[in-house]
């Protein structure tokens, strides 16, 4: 299967610390990558180069054929492809959920009117919110605003969709909610990138598990090797994230 997501070697420097120290992976069409490791590992840097939040020193990337490293990158279709998911929702506050889904697809598919709302209702029944459409932010739950954000990401129909921790800032029962969208999700084919601490999911969802430690991938394989580490650092992660 050919790779939608290369990471070659590659290198990202903040001032004097390196953050990535040669860091190479690949996703395949239908993969979910669940990207593991401690506080300050690289993960979310990792994740933002992928669609060039973050600029890299030495490396290559590319994603869905596009070579994020490159100075000629195309950003707009970079982004259009690629969709991500904060910690953070970023939903303005201001708009209705309709509102806040169809404000990218407006500005650039140009849809209007009736078309945005089939857009709207269609991404929010993916993530089970489809009778909130009309809602404000506000009179939402976290879990159920970080499911807008998802839908949101959905309704630019991405190829690949990006997920930094997103379930960090919710309560156990949230987080639940929010994990379920993204199985279904990955059940549904997309493509994924996830990077979390929550082992149960990445056990039970993820096609294979990239371990950073120290700026490198330390080790990768299948669920499994959640239960069989093969390095020390990873069994003492996994002997402080249970
Ligand atoms: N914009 C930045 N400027 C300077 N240093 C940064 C910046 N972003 C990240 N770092 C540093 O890079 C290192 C890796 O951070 P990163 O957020 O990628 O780690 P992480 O593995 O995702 O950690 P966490 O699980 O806490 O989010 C940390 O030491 C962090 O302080």
């Amino acid at each position: 299967m050919s790779a939608v997501v290369t990471l070659r070697d590659v290198h990202k420097r903040f001032g004097d610390l390196e953050v990535l120290k040669g860091v190479s992976f690949e996703v395949a069409k239908g993969e979910v990558v669940a990207v593991i490791g401690r506080s300050g590992s690289g993960k979310s840097t990792a994740l933002r180069c992928v669609n060039r939040l973050e600029t890299i020193q030495s490396g290559s990337i590319e994603v869905c054929g596009h070579r994020v490293d490159s100075p000629d990158l195309n950003l707009r279709a970079l982004r259009q492809d690629v969709g991500m998911v904060f910690q953070s929702y970023n939903l303005f506050p201001h708009l209705t959920v309709e509102q806040n889904i169809t404000l990218a697809p407006r500005r650039v598919r140009k849809i209007r009117g009736a078309e945005a709302r089939d857009l709207a209702r269609g991404a929010l029944e993916r993530v089970g919110l489809a009778d909130k459409i009309q809602a404000y932010p506000e009179q939402l739950s976290g879990g159920q605003q970080q499911r807008v954000a998802i839908a949101r990401s959905l309704a630019m129909n991405p190829q690949v969709m990006l997920f930094d921790e997103v379930t960090s800032a919710l309560d156990p029962h949230l987080t639940g909610e929010v994990l379920k969208v993204m199985e279904s999700l990955a059940r549904g084919g997309m493509t994924m990138i996830v990077v979390t601490h929550e082992m149960a999911f990445a056990r039970r969802v993820a096609s294979r598990i990239v371990f950073m430690h120290l700026g490198k991938v330390w080790e990768t394989g299948p669920g499994e090797m959640l239960t069989a580490p093969r390095t020390e650092e990873l069994r003492d992660f996994l002997s402080n994230e249970l």
